[in-house]
């Protein structure tokens, strides 16, 4: 089974990216989706981030406050780290859980929608990786755009992670999504038929 690695930037377009793999038939594991499912109520990270954070990272509902941890975490570095050291070990069992399953069920290829791919060297699990780029003014519009953020709080959340300029100098491919929907898609299109994974 083929693994393709899948990056970006925040909000470069990863899930964008991941969303038409799927509706085109490919199995994507997706380690965000993965982080909200480990912090559902009733799972055990919630209860030691509430202990480890405070009560007030609860919402009355009993659900995970993510706006709130993400203010706190994306501008302290400190409790990032604490925060990713509990749940990067659980994302990480459920990928290979999933990966697992997917080999058994005889899959020829998978892609790993990973944010920290190069981060937290998980490029290693990869036969081959993809970043998703953009510029960084489309990148902070985005970010700022699609999380109701102001641009200091956009530029934390940015210089969290590593500069994109180096994801895209360590990946395979690169998929330039400054322009339309259509032109990554048309981008993808011609990648997986140069790597021989079009399914049709
Ligand atoms: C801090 C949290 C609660 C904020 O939740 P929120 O719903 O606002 O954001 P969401 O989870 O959709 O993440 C949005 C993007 O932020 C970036 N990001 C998230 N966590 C981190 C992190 N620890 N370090 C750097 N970038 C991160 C990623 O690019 C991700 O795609 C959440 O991101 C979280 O639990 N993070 C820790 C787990 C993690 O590392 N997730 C990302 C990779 S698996
Ligand atoms: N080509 C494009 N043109 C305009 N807007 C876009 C384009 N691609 C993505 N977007 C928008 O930019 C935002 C970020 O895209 P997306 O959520 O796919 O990024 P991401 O890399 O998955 O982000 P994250 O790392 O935060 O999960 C979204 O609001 C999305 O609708």
């Amino acid at each position: 089974m083929m693994k393709i690695g899948l990056t970006g930037g925040i909000a470069s377009g990863k899930s964008t990216v991941s969303k038409w793999l799927i509706d085109h038939g490919y199995p994507v594991i997706d380690a965000d989706e993965i982080s909200r499912q480990v912090v559902e109520p009733g799972e055990p990270a919630l209860e030691q981030i509430a202990a480890q954070f405070g009560n007030q990272m609860i919402r009355p509902t009993g659900e995970l406050d993510r706006r709130k941890l993400g203010t706190l975490v994306f501008q302290n570095s400190e409790k990032r780290a604490l925060l990713d050291s509990l749940l990067h070990p659980l994302i990480r069992r459920q990928m290979l859980e999933t990966l697992d399953h997917l080999e058994r069920g005889g899959a020829r290829v998978v892609f790993l929608d990973i944010p920290l791919l190069f981060e937290n060297g998980l490029d290693t699990w990869a036969d081959k990786t993809i970043v998703v780029s953009v510029t960084e003014d489309n990148q902070l519009k985005r970010l700022m755009a699609r999380n109701s953020l102001t641009a200091d709080q956009a530029r934390a959340r940015i210089a969290s992670q590593m500069p994109l300029s180096e994801k895209v100098n360590r990946a395979d491919a690169v998929i330039d999504n400054n322009g339309s929907i259509e032109d990554t898609e048309a981008q993808l299109n011609a990648l997986l038929q140069q790597w021989a994974l079009d399914l049709t």
